[in-house]
């Protein structure tokens, strides 16, 4: 999605979460600062993995186990959002792509990306400290942010980590995007989440 586009979105979900546009760009900057030829995934990778195939997108509502025991992912492209790794690897599952903003099980992302998951790795204005830590732990990495795009640090649209993983498989013309662990009603997390879970609702319902 080109930012012209998602820049009215963006502002509105601002405005909506209090969060600091300034901040956010801080991120993107350091995180920019911090990526380069070795560890950076050309977009092409995600092009392969993406373009003309299935793709299954794991949230990290409570369903997702279940949902994963009844569903065939055999020869699908498998994209995990933050949280859901952790569920996946305990399974055996290493996804081809994992989208995070550094706040789920690290140490199972670590442990997924070393095995083959390209991570792309968001930057906003409260998880600097999460980059410094963990960029230098990962390879494979493509950057994203929700403001502007700079040098290795991409915007392909969406918010947090669910809607994120459907706008790249948008973005990268999936033949078909299928959700398993998208609970986006669910009354059982905090205030927060309940404001992110009402986006990434809005968001991938305006897209699919
Ligand atoms: N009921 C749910 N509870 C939690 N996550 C959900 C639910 N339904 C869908 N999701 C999606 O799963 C994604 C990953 O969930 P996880 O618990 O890892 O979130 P998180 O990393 O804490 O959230 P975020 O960083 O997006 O605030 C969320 O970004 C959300 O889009
Ligand atoms: N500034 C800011 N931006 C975000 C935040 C957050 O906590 N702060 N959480 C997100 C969830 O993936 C996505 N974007
Ligand atoms: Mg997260």
């Amino acid at each position: 999605m080109e930012f012209k586009q998602w820049e009215p979105i963006y502002l509105d979900i601002l405005e909506d979460m209090g969060f600091s546009r300034e901040e956010d760009e801080q991120a993107a900057i350091i995180l920019s600062r911090m990526l380069d030829k070795d560890n950076t995934a050309d977009l092409s990778v995600l092009r392969k993995l993406i373009a003309g195939k299935s793709v299954i997108v794991c949230g990290n509502a409570p369903c997702l186990k279940d949902q994963l025991e009844v569903t065939d992912i055999s020869g699908k492209t498998i994209i995990a959002a933050d949280g859901a790794t952790a569920v996946l690897v305990d399974r055996g599952i290493i996804p081809d792509i994992i989208v995070t903003d550094l706040d789920g099980d690290l140490e199972k992302e670590i442990l997924a990306n070393k095995r083959g998951s390209v991570v792309v790795v968001h930057a906003h204005g409260d998880n600097i400290d999460k980059l410094e830590r963990y960029v230098p732990l990962m390879k494979d990495i493509i950057g994203s942010t929700q403001s502007v795009p700079l040098v290795n640090v991409y915007n392909f649209g969406g918010f947090s980590d669910g809607d994120r993983c459907v706008f790249l498989a948008d973005e990268f013309h999936a033949s078909e995007i299928k959700l398993l662990g998208f609970d986006l009603d669910d009354v059982n997390v905090t205030d927060i989440k309940k404001k992110k879970l009402i986006w990434a609702k809005k968001l991938i319902g305006d897209l699919l």
